[in-house]
């Protein structure tokens, strides 16, 4: 993954490119052979002058098909060389990499703010989850010294915008696999908080990963989330908690994110909880449903 990725960003720096590159050589207000004089010379010497040589177009001619068959084939050359979604990602594997019956997983969803973070730790003190916090992921790859992805983070968490779901779902991954290594009976329990918030992360994860039992859905307002993420940002130091990321985080939840909601809700697989409490309101409505769900003794 590590060596396609930025193969796949840089056809997306390519398909920005407007012009083929020798039309964008030529200067804006330079004579060009396909215009005035071109034509000129083309109309007056074929019909104005006979004797000479209608053909003297050809020059122009192979040069344009020369030019166009090249920009072509560049282009092709570079869709071919680009790789597909599924060559980017890890080699396609016939099954997930931990199984349901000794991994749990716990999806965290709700709108940026909504008290995913506050209610996970109340989850890990009394049950004994491993929070895995996938912003928090991107945060730490995006300090590591060396990562070639540092940057990219950075842009994408600013703009509120989702992160290649390759990037995410390997540090869910690696991270995912630290615990169940080092558990003697290869065992984990997980909160996976803030993921998936893209629908190809949902079906990347749980085909690739781990199905997921259930996703714990925290329902809040915007203007509550709005308050409450204003108010982190007084000190979280976080790039993206103040109000023009906010705008764009909110955007990018209710388009991309709330359809992977929906999605689970198809399946029967959203608790609901109201976010709009207290913490401890919030969490008494958490462990209820969560029991409910699971039994006691999860
Ligand atoms: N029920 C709540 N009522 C008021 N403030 C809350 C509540 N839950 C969390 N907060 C505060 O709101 C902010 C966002 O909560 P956090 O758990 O970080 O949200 P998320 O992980 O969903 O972004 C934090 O400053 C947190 O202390
Ligand atoms: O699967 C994920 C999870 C998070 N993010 C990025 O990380 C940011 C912060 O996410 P986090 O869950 O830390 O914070 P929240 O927005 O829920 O407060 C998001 O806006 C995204 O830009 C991402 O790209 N993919």
């Amino acid at each position: 993954m590590a060596t396609t990725l930025p193969r796949f960003l840089s056809r997306r720096l390519c398909h920005s490119s407007p012009l083929p590159r020798f039309s964008q050589s030529i200067p804006r207000n330079s004579p060009s052979p396909f215009h005035s004089s071109a034509r000129r010379s083309y109309s007056s010497g074929f019909k104005d002058t006979p004797g000479r040589s209608p053909f003297k177009i050809w020059p122009f001619v192979a040069i344009t098909l020369a030019g166009s068959g090249a920009y072509a084939l560049m282009v092709k050359s570079r869709a071919d060389m680009a790789p597909t979604t599924e060559q980017i990602a890890a080699p396609k594997k016939e099954t997930p990499t931990f199984s349901p019956t000794k991994v749990t997983v716990l999806f965290v969803l709700g709108g940026p703010g909504a008290g995913k973070g506050t209610q996970c730790a109340n989850l890990v003190r009394d049950y004994h989850f491993t929070h895995l916090s996938a912003g928090d992921l991107l945060r730490a790859e995006q300090e590591r010294p060396g990562s070639e992805f540092g940057d990219l983070i950075k842009s994408y968490i600013k703009d509120g915008k989702i992160v290649p779901m390759e990037v995410t779902v390997q540090l869910l991954e690696n991270a995912m696999n630290d615990v169940v290594t080092k558990d003697k009976d290869g065992k984990g329990k997980f909160l996976i908080d803030g993921f998936p918030r893209k629908m190809d992360q949902a079906l990347k994860f749980e085909e690739t990963v781990c199905p997921s039992k259930f996703v714990l859905f925290f329902d809040c307002p915007e203007e509550e989330m709005q308050k409450r993420l204003l108010e982190r940002g007084k000190t979280s130091g976080r790039s993206d908690d103040n109000a023009e990321s906010i705008k764009k985080r909110f955007k990018t939840f209710v388009e991309t994110s709330m359809p992977v909601v929906e999605y689970f809700r198809k399946k029967n697989k959203v608790v609901q909880i109201v976010a709009t409490k207290t913490p401890d309101e919030v969490y008494k409505e958490t462990r209820e449903k969560l029991e409910q769900r699971l039994g006691k003794n999860f």
